[in-house]
């Protein structure tokens, strides 16, 4: 069980987007992007907005039922990347590395393209070649279309409860 949560708002991830667009401009251009369902679709949508890139593909994976390590089950491709072939000249993009089970399945699928994630846990760092910041592996990260602002009720309530 995850005993911390990271939360990420919509602003950090556009940045943190940006940054792996940033640091991708260095490999030259890519043929195409292959989104990883669901976490990857959005950073994809800003990386290849960044990256003047139009051929978007995607690889459907489900690894998690639930939210929390505990919910996590063998991966599940359920939609290829056809147009991605072997994935060679093609960047992956995923929102995070947890155990690096979810890469690796997609490495095996595309074992030429280069695979990029905004996260990294430390058991999935050996399974992404590029990510922008690393978050202990006891986190759980929120993403920003996981969560919702909601009332919390002033400290001063609370007294004598
Ligand atoms: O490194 P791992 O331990 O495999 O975990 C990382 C994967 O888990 C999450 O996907 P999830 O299966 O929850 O599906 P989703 O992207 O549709 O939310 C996340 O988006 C990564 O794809
Ligand atoms: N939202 C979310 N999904 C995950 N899947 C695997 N690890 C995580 C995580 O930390 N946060
Ligand atoms: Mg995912």
């Amino acid at each position: 069980m995850a005993t911390n949560y990271a939360t990420v708002t919509w602003d950090q991830l556009h940045r943190d987007a940006r940054t792996l667009a940033s640091a991708l401009m260095a490999r030259g251009e890519f043929k195409g992007i292959v989104a990883v369902t669901r976490g990857g679709l959005i950073p994809a949508a800003i990386i290849a907005r960044e990256l003047d890139c139009r051929l978007v593909e995607s690889i459907s994976v489900i690894s998690y039922s639930g939210e929390s390590a505990q919910d996590q089950k063998e991966p599940r491709v359920v939609k290829a990347p056809i147009a991605a072939g072997d994935g060679e000249g093609f960047l992956v993009i995923d929102d995070l590395v947890d155990s690096g089970e979810t890469a690796k399945v997609v490495r095996d699928v595309l074992p030429k393209a280069h695979f990029a994630c905004l996260y990294a846990k430390p058991n999935g760092k050996p399974h992404t070649d590029q990510y922008v910041m690393e978050v202990a592996q006891d986190t759980w990260v929120l993403f920003p279309w996981d969560t919702a602002p909601l009332f919390v009720p002033p400290l001063a309530r609370n007294l004598g409860a």
